[in-house]
């Protein structure tokens, strides 16, 4: 993966978090091939019988790996001193295609800020990049950074008490993170014991966008809709989950517009997650 960037030079560092609203981050292109999105279907637990997910010549690319594309907008912002991304989490992720990723090809975004809301204690951070093929929204947690006077925002949606309609277990890999960050997350936290520490956790922890892709592929086979196929996914990180760790995903309602949640050992992992799909074009 190739990026070539057109920046826009900040013009001049906010007086505080909330001064960040609305701020333009610039566009970036970024180039891409079928290894790479190979990589990235095997870091979410795509099979080596997933040949439509794994094998060039039968390629369909998941919508997730937009995420990957578009990770320069977080980290430029961290890099800009928005927040510091030692401490700071992944709150949550919205995704909507707009288009099928070919198989390799270039994809120009461009990014901006969008709310902060300031948590008293903490700020949240929204990212929000623009490109023909997809819209994503990250939501940042930076702890420390709230107190600048702002609107608080919506809260936490209440968790459904319902029963799920399908569910399924979801083995994460004890090498999953070590083998996530190459598609492009290199953040220390999820490889290095020390940087875990500092974030107050006993080993690195899964990517929070590893977990939303391996939970946006799960529900696809559990509904029997194919991966490729979705066209919104959206999901908040409640908990934080270690490589290794095993999880439940539950799936509510029917048809191709579901809602679904993660839980690992009682906690809940993704809360308030929702995907939509297509109808399958089919494997190829
Ligand atoms: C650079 C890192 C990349 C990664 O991939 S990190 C890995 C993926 N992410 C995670 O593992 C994070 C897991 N989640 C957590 O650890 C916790 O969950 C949080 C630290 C994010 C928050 O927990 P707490 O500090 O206990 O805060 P609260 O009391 O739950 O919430 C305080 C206010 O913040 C809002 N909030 C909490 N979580 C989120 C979120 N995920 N997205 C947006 N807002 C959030 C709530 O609603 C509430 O606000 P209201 O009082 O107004 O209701």
């Amino acid at each position: 993966m190739t990026s070539s960037a057109a920046r826009t030079q900040p013009t001049g560092t906010p007086a505080n978090t909330g001064e960040w609203r609305g701020a333009d981050l610039g566009s970036r292109t970024v180039a891409y091939d079928e290894r790479d999105a190979i990589l990235y279907a095997l870091a979410v637990g795509a099979r080596a019988d997933e040949l439509d997910l794994v094998f060039e010549k039968r390629l369909r690319v998941l919508p997730t790996f937009a995420l990957t594309l578009a990770q320069w907008a977080p980290d430029e912002l961290g890099a800009r001193g928005a927040f510091d991304p030692t401490t700071a989490l992944h709150g949550s992720q919205q995704l909507d295609v707009l288009a099928p990723l070919p198989p390799r090809g270039e994809v120009t975004m461009t990014a901006s800020v969008g709310e902060v809301w300031d948590k008293g204690s903490a700020a949240v951070i929204e990212v929000v990049v623009r490109s023909d093929h997809f819209v994503a929204t990250w939501s940042l947690f930076a702890p420390g950074a709230g107190g600048f006077g702002g609107d608080r925002g919506p809260g936490r949606p209440p968790a459904s008490d319902a029963a799920p309609t399908i569910s399924g277990p979801v083995r994460t890999t004890e090498n999953q993170a070590a083998l996530y960050r190459l598609t492009g997350d290199r953040h220390p936290i999820h490889i290095d014991p020390a940087a875990a520490a500092r974030i107050h956790q006993p080993r690195p922890i899964l990517h929070g966008l590893c977990t939303l892709g391996v939970a946006a592929l799960d529900v696809a086979r559990l509904i029997g809709a194919h991966p490729a196929d979705l066209r919104s996914l959206d999901g908040r990180f409640a908990t934080a989950i270690f490589p290794g760790d095993d999880a439940e995903l539950r799936v509510f309602g029917d048809g191709r517009e579901v809602m679904f949640d993660m839980v690992s050992g009682g906690n809940p992992v993704i809360a308030n997650g929702a995907a939509g799909f297509h109808e399958s074009e089919g494997r190829n």
